[in-house]
């Protein structure tokens, strides 16, 4: 199969805090329509690596390009070309009504609730009242009606039910077979495992392992082994 170049891709990518370099040597690219799962122990990096691929982090060796270009080196241009960052910290504007906080985003609230249709009885309810689940819905609908190119989503379901977790790695699915390049750091390794095409596994900030979704759904114990050496706390 020929596949069109990378949407996201890291080369050779070192990247830290204070000049002390936290990932290493990093090779990582996405595809259009590829989700990949990134894994790894507390303190691996997986953070690190998220934030340098979105322009929040300068480099510190090597290079990141965006939709086959040189990274423009800030969150805020790379976010006008079609890269969305999501992060665990569900940021949604909690006194605004869930109609609100959609209308915020770059797309339609009628298309947020195409992805989230379990939001629509809710549109006129104080975001602050929600549940923790609708509120990452909320926040990842406003994402996605946006229709980024480009999506790296960090701990999504941090605290949430496992059904909410599958119903946000859904809709980050979706995105993906509409044509995204999805790259999610996940703690719910088998949950990610089942809708990921490709897994990368950091360890001590490097690429410890790397291999499709299909082969590691059988043998997950291939990525939790790597945790136990993979720490730097
Ligand atoms: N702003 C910062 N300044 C200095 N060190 C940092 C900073 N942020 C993170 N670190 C350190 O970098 C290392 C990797 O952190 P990172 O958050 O990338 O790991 P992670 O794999 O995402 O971990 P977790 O799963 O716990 O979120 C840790 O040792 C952390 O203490």
């Amino acid at each position: 199969m020929i596949r069109a170049e990378p949407l996201i891709e890291a080369v050779g990518l070192s990247a830290g805090y204070h000049g002390n370099p936290i990932i290493n040597d990093i090779d990582l690219a996405v595809h259009a329509g590829e989700m990949v799962g990134l894994f790894g122990a507390n303190g691996a990096g997986k953070t690190t690596t998220l934030l340098t691929l979105a322009g929040e982090i300068s480099p510190l060796g090597g290079s990141v390009s965006l939709l086959g270009a040189p990274h423009p080196k800030s969150l805020f241009k790379a976010a006008r070309q079609g890269l969305a960052l999501l992060t665990d910290d569900r940021a949604v504007f909690p006194a605004l009504t869930a109609r609100d906080n959609l209308r915020l985003g770059q797309g339609t609230v009628g298309r947020a609730i195409e992805i989230f249709p379990e939001l629509e009885e809710h549109l006129d309810r104080v975001t602050g009242l929600l549940s923790g689940g609708q509120q990452q819905m909320l926040s990842l609908g406003r994402i996605l009606a946006a229709k980024p190119k480009v999506i790296l989503a960090d701990e999504l379901s941090l605290g949430l039910a496992p059904l909410v977790v599958k119903r946000l790695l859904l809709a980050l699915r979706a995105a993906a077979d509409d044509g995204a390049a999805v790259l999610l750091v996940e703690q719910h390794v088998p949950l990610a495992l089942a809708h990921a095409d490709r897994a990368c596994v950091l360890a001590r900030g490097r690429i410890a392992l790397e291999a499709p979704a299909a082969e590691l759904r059988e043998h997950p114990e291939r990525v939790s082994d790597l945790y136990l050496s993979g720490s730097r706390t």
